[in-house]
């Protein structure tokens, strides 16, 4: 039997996994996501970027597990906290654990059937993503929102349904307060 070598790995201040895979969503990667779409062709000649991820991951299979930070960045477009694209697992049933370390912000989780969940998340939240839910993490704060992610490896990401249809609930800032309030665009 060849087993595998353990790993210890320090997150540093800023959300980065040394070592990790590195990937980065700007704006742009973003197109279609967001309500306002006046506001967003106006901030996408900035392009900023939305999130990054730092991802440890292993080979899909069964049993293995991979983890990730990820650094979103503070920010609005119109009314609208800036936030990750937001996914099902490919294996549906598959369940994660995230855990906030920094900043201020929240998770939307949805059902196939369109039911919407809004969670707070603050340093030390530990949020428990039931199988079957897609989720989404938003930053409604003024500084980076650092989460890590915990999930099987063989979880994979499914955007297909949330880039197509979003998710029920928003979550904006509404005279200097965060709402969640439903999505006017939100077809069953
Ligand atoms: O949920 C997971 C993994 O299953 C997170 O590591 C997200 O992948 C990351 O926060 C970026 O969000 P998405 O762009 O993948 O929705
Ligand atoms: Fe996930």
């Amino acid at each position: 039997m060849e087993y595998k070598a353990p790993l210890g790995v320090k997150i540093e201040e800023n959300g980065v996994i040394p070592g990790a895979k590195k990937l980065v969503r700007r704006l742009s990667d973003l197109k279609g996501y967001f309500q306002d779409e006046e506001a967003y062709e106006k901030l996408l000649r900035e392009n900023p970027v939305v999130y990054e991820v730092y991802a440890v991951e292993q080979e899909e299979k069964d049993g293995d597990l991979n983890f990730a930070t990820t650094v979103l960045y503070p920010g609005k477009v119109g009314k609208e906290f800036f936030f990750t694209k937001g996914h099902f697992h490919s294996k549906a049933d598959r369940a994660e654990i995230y855990y906030a370390i920094k900043g201020r912000g929240g998770m939307l989780l949805q059902t196939p059937e369109g039911k919407a969940e809004w969670v707070p998340m603050e340093p030390g939240t530990v949020v428990y993503v039931p199988p079957y839910w897609a989720h989404r993490t938003v930053n409604t704060g003024d500084e980076p929102f650092i989460f890590l992610a915990i999930y099987p490896a063989d979880a994979g990401h499914d955007y297909g349904s949330i880039k197509e249809k979003g998710f029920a609930k928003l979550v904006v800032e509404e005279n200097g307060e965060v709402k969640v309030v439903d999505n006017p665009k939100w077809k069953e």
